[in-house]
């Protein structure tokens, strides 16, 4: 299947900043071994989303699970969709960690995506602790039964929390181990369409290892957070990607 090279932006950049790091993006994609998304903070999505001639496609980082409602400060999948997002990042662990999502939530959370016409891209993986007990795999595998819903349609990342913004990765053998184990889940409970689910890896991935780690079975592309807010560093893995 033909790449995608994804970019969470995470909290970063001013409107200013947000629109010349697209312009950029956008000024290189042509070309390009791999379809590329980026994901801004919410608020810069309709400047981004009216950018002339944008080839790049556009998500958030995360949404409410109701359509609507007394939420202060959420904001609804249909909410994002109608400002031009077609993607919307659900379960970083960043949310795990900091709003307490579960994978319940998770859950509703892709559901509300789906409904709004969104394509969910769901994020699991291990913390350190996890990994070094044995257990990425099981913890991965309950990720992923208890995240997705029956009817799921849409994008899954691995990204090993130890190895967000760390700049230490898994062993290639590890990450082909985990996204071997992501495609056997979504294969026995998706079939076909497990089949054809793009798999990202995440997690300090760079300009440098993204070759190596793009060229393994079931890695079907990249969540990148840090490098994906220097535009060369983003093209760089995304031409990688061939
Ligand atoms: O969503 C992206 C990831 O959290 C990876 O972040 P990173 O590339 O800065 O390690």
């Amino acid at each position: 299947m033909r790449p995608l090279i994804a970019g969470n932006w995470k909290m970063h950049g001013t409107l200013r900043e947000a629109v010349a790091l697209a312009e950029a993006v956008q000024a290189g994609a042509a070309g390009l071994p791999a379809d590329l998304l980026i994901c801004p903070p919410f608020v810069h999505i309709p400047a981004l989303a009216a950018m002339a001639g944008r080839t790049v496609a556009l998500g958030a980082q995360d949404c409410h699970a109701a359509a609507k409602g007394a939420h202060t400060g959420d904001t609804s999948a249909a909410m994002l969709r109608d400002i031009g997002a077609t993607h919307v990042i659900l379960g970083h662990s960043e949310r795990r960690a900091d709003h307490g999502e579960t994978d319940a939530v998770v859950q509703a959370k892709v559901k509300a995506a789906l409904a709004a016409g969104l394509v969910p891209v769901v994020c699991v993986g291990e913390t350190e602790a996890q990994r070094l007990a044995g257990e990425a795999e099981a913890v991965v595998r309950r990720q992923l039964a208890e995240s997705l819903p029956d009817d799921f349609a849409g994008i899954i990342a691995y990204e090993p929390v130890w190895a967000i913004g760390t700049g230490r990765t898994p062993t290639e053998a590890d990450i082909a181990a985990i996204h071997a184990t992501i495609r056997d889940s979504l294969v026995a409970r998706f079939g076909a369409a497990g089949q054809g689910t793009h798999i990202l890896y995440g997690g300090s991935m760079k300009p440098g290892n993204a070759k190596a780690i793009l060229a393994l079975a079931n890695v079907d592309g990249g969540l990148v957070g840090g490098a994906s807010l220097v535009a060369a560093d983003f093209l760089a893995i995304a031409a990688a990607a061939e």
